[in-house]
């Protein structure tokens, strides 16, 4: 009997120098610096540099690039207008993939697959994803598209273009946390699916269009979003415990727990942690955070011995609710985030590439010949 590596957990395709993760000690690094010394000391800008030329950045060159993910902010007027025209109510990674997609029609250079294509169209998706989710924002809501910033971080500027006011320094500095902890995670779901596209030879706005759909999904990105759901429904904290404790004796999954690779704590999730916990500690614990700390407590309980522990989209939701974003918006600004990974990943593997094909045992039918459709009951 063949051995199906199903998920392709454990399967080994490619090599990187970008990222490294140890599941069962907690343990991520990029570029072989710890996740916990990227939050603290460096930017979101600096790691997507540092990802997209896998290599640590000059203060020179990160000058460079950070003036030009300013100059790259703003998207041509057609890119506005396709998303001014789009339904109300339709969920905003609906939108964003659209989005995308139609931005790659309004840049000449799209089709080149060039490494130095590759590379420049990178820069821009991560200068404009800002101003595509804050411009999807602005119209969801019915209110006017803010203008993107050259004064602001990208961080800044993103809250800026969201919400129309510019942030505190230590709002945009807390968001600029979160996006670096989301930047890169090796080959999970939607990078490889980044990588398989890229992989036929096809362009950058496709490979990105179609790594936006796979981090969508609740298995995936959408996770962030369906904790809120969850915290939602359980209500208030005295509640909590039941209601994870009948879930689980249902067998139904609890969101924003489970890793495929971490079999211990997302170091991710315990810097999310300690940020939630600072605002609750300087603002008074929120409801959402007592019934998160309350459901970390059931989940570890019950099945940690399992290797089941919250992942980096258990935190998420507060920290950002505290910043007044509302859920819809959680998986795109992971997807804000994790453009640097999706480019440079991309980047990489078109270094060295072999079209990603692999294949099915086969157990269906044999021998079989075509009937007539009037013959088959
Ligand atoms: C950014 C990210 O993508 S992080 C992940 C975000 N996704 C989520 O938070 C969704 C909830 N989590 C999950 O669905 C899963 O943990 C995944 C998809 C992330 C990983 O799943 P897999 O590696 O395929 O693990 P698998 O589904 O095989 O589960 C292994 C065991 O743990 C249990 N388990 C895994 N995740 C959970 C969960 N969230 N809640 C309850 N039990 C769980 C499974 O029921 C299974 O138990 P069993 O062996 O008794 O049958
Ligand atoms: O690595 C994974 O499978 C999922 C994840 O945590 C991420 O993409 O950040």
């Amino acid at each position: 009997m063949t051995d199906i590596a199903k998920g392709l957990e454990g399967v080994l395709f490619t090599e990187s120098k970008l990222t490294f993760i140890n599941g069962s000690e907690g343990i991520l690094t990029h570029l072989g610096i710890p996740i916990q010394e990227w939050a603290e000391k460096s930017t979101f800008e600096e790691l997507s540099l540092a990802l997209l030329d896998a290599e640590l950045p000059t203060a020179e060159e990160l000058a460079r690039f950070d003036a030009q993910l300013r100059a790259n902010r703003a998207v041509a007027d057609s890119v506005l207008d396709v998303i001014r025209g789009m339904p109300r109510g339709v969920h905003p990674m609906q939108a964003l993939r659209t989005a995308v997609s139609y931005l790659g029609l309004t840049d000449p250079e799209a089709e080149e697959i060039t490494p130095e294509a590759r590379r420049a169209i990178s820069v821009r998706l991560i200068a404009q994803f800002a101003t595509l989710i804050a411009a999807i924002n602005r119209t969801q809501e019915g209110q006017d598209i803010v203008a993107p910033r050259t004064d602001l971080t990208h961080a800044g500027n993103f809250l800026y273009m969201l919400t129309g006011k510019e942030p505190t320094p230590e709002q945009a500095r807390l968001f600029d946390i979160a996006l670096i902890l989301h930047a890169d995670h090796g080959m999970n779901a939607s990078t490889f699916t980044a990588i398989a596209t890229s992989s036929t030879l096809s362009d950058m706005y496709s490979c990105i269009t179609s790594a936006v759909g796979a981090l969508k999904g609740p298995l995936h990105g959408g996770a962030n979003e369906a904790v809120m759901d969850m915290l939602d429904e359980v209500g208030t904290p005295d509640k909590a415990e039941a209601y994870i404790s009948a879930k689980l004796d249902n067998k139904e999954k609890i969101m924003g727990v489970g890793h495929r690779v971490y079999k211990n704590f997302d170091p991710r999730s315990r810097v999310l942690r300690d940020y939630a916990e600072q605002v609750a500690n300087k603002e008074g614990k929120s409801n959402y955070y007592q019934i998160l700390e309350t459901i970390e407590k059931t989940v570890v309980d019950r099945i940690g011995s399992k290797g089941i522990y919250p992942n980096v989209d258990f935190y998420s939701g507060t920290v950002y609710s505290d910043l007044g974003i509302k859920k819809e918006y959680f998986t795109p600004i992971f997807a804000l985030a994790r453009i640097s990974g999706w480019c440079a990943s991309v980047i990489e593997y078109s270094q060295n590439n072999r079209l990603l094909r692999p294949d099915a045992v086969y157990t269906g039918l044999e021998g079989q010949h075509y009937s007539d459709l009037k013959d088959r009951s």
